[in-house]
Order: structure tokens, then C-alpha cells, then sequence
């Protein structure tokens, strides 16, 4: 049995694997992180090992509890990863994307591969059927986008993500909804239809926090997979096992 642990920039997700199936699945809170953790090595007192990757904060004293309990693998960007990476400053290229990468290249051998991760940020990347990381885009993500319209204005409320929403927004929240969420689905829209103009055989994978909410109003046809971090490191660390 082998815990995966990703720490994005809001919230802290885990995930346990058995026989490379995921078995469970936790999400909470950076600040309640210790007393979560301290739960689920109740539940799991036999993990094998655990794979932690992080672009958030997480307390000196978490990791070392959690290093303390079991053998931990830390993804970083010395980690060895399935592909060339050709971005021009790979030493601040996020861990997440890297990890997103790697899963994308693992799980789908010999083709073009798009990953979009609507989290916090929306990242998009790119890995070519040659193996090659080239780079993708990062945009603010849905829940930033409502939060900076109310604080770099006077007179607009804050807002969160609604199921109700029209391109004519009659209403200034209505109007608001529609410049957020539109504007997201038109942006990935957009993305998505110049790579496949550029690229024949593209694997489309969407994740993230905001990942089912979108794929369902998406034009194209585009499943969410959002544990696709989590499936990731278990990949990652199952090709690190047999590359060292
Ligand atoms: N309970 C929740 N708390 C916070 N955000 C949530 C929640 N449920 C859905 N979301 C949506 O998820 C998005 C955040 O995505 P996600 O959980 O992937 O972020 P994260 O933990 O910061 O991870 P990452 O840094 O990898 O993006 C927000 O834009 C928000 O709309
Ligand atoms: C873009 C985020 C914040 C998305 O979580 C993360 O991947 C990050 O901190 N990246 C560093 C900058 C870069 O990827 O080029
Ligand atoms: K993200």
C-alpha cells in the first residue's frame, strides 16, 4: 500500500493505492493538516511508502511528522521524470506541472498530450509524442478571478462559482458569472483548439479542483480526471523504482 500526497496552493489532497488502484482519497485544509494526517496513518498503519509533492505551504513540523512514520519519497526537480524538459528556466517550473507531465507521459505513450489542471492557477502543458515538456500557459483560476474583480474595484461584489449562467449577463452578478466562467470556458476552448490545430493525435487530459464543473459545460468532449496528480505520483514513483 503506498499514499500519495499532493500539497497545491489552497488545499491538501491524499490518496492511497493498492495494487495501483486508488483505494481512498482525503482532502483538506493546509492548517488542519497535521491532525489529518495523524487520522489517516490510524487508518493505514501498513503503508509501504509515501510520495509527497508540494507547491503550497506545509508546516516543517508536518513534514517531519510525516517522514518520522513512514519512508518518504519527495518529488523534486532533481526526481528523474520520462521526459526531456525543454523549458527555458526548469529550475522554476512547478512541481505540479512536472508531476501532471510525467503521469500524462506514463499513461499515454506516443502521443501528444495536453494537460490542463483548473486549480488555483489554470496551467496548461505541453509533452510531445517525442517525449519532449515544451511549456504550456498559467491564467488565474476561477476562484482568483472572482476575488480580484472585488478587490481592485470599488463597486463589485464577491462572488463564487455559480451553476446559473448566460453569455448576456443582465445583472452585475450575473454579468460578473458570465466573465468568469465564460471567460474560462472560452480560454480552454481557445487553447484547446489551437494545439489540436498543431498537433494530430492530442490526448486532452482536464484536472483540478474546478475540472468537473468545466467538462461538463465544455463544447468538446473532454472527461475530468481529477485525481490525475495523485494517480501521477503513483506512476512516478512506480518509473523512479525501476530507473534507479
Ligand atoms: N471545498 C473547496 N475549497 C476550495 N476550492 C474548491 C472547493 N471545491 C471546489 N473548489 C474549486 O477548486 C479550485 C481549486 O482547485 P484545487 O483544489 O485543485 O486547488 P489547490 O488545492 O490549490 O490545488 P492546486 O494548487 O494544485 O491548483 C477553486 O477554483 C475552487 O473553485
Ligand atoms: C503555476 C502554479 C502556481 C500552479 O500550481 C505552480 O505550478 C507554480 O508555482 N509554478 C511555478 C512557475 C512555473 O511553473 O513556471
Ligand atoms: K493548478
Amino acid at each position: 500500500m503506498l499514499l500519495t500526497i499532493d500539497v497545491g496552493n489552497s488545499r491538501i489532497k491524499v490518496a492511497v493505492f493498492e495494487h495501483n488502484k486508488q483505494a481512498d482519497f482525503f482532502i483538506f485544509e493546509t492548517n488542519e493538516a497535521l491532525k489529518n494526517f495523524k487520522n489517516i496513518f490510524k487508518k493505514y498503519s501498513n503503508l509501504q511508502k509515501i510520495i509527497l509533492s508540494s507547491v503550497g505551504k506545509l508546516d516543517e513540523d508536518v513534514v517531519n511528522y510525516i517522514k518520522s512514520q513512514f519512508q518518504t519519497e519527495t518529488i523534486t526537480h532533481k526526481s528523474k521524470f520520462p521526459f526531456t524538459n525543454l523549458y527555458s528556466t526548469p529550475e522554476t517550473l512547478g512541481i505540479d506541472r512536472m508531476v501532471l507531465a510525467a503521469g500524462a507521459t506514463l499513461m499515454h505513450p506516443n502521443q501528444n498530450r495536453l494537460i490542463i489542471d483548473a486549480g488555483t492557477c489554470i496551467t496548461y502543458d505541453f509533452v510531445n509524442s517525442e517525449n519532449q515538456y515544451l511549456g504550456g500557459a498559467i491564467s488565474p483560476g476561477i476562484k482568483i478571478r472572482y476575488k480580484s474583480l472585488n478587490n481592485y474595484t470599488s463597486k463589485l461584489p464577491l462572488l463564487s462559482l455559480s451553476e446559473n449562467f448566460n453569455i448576456i449577463g443582465n445583472s452585475t452578478k450575473s454579468a460578473i458569472h458570465s466573465g468568469v466562467i465564460n471567460g474560462v470556458l472560452f480560454e480552454i476552448e481557445g487553447f484547446i483548439s489551437q494545439y489540436s490545430l498543431k498537433n494530430q493525435d492530442l490526448t486532452i487530459i482536464l484536472t483540478g479542483g474546478d475540472a468537473e464543473f468545466l467538462a461538463k459545460r465544455l463544447k468538446s468532449t473532454i472527461f475530468a480526471n481529477s485525481n490525475f496528480l495523485l494517480e501521477s505520483l503513483n506512476l512516478l514513483s512506480l518509473y523512479t523504482e525501476k530507473n534507479d
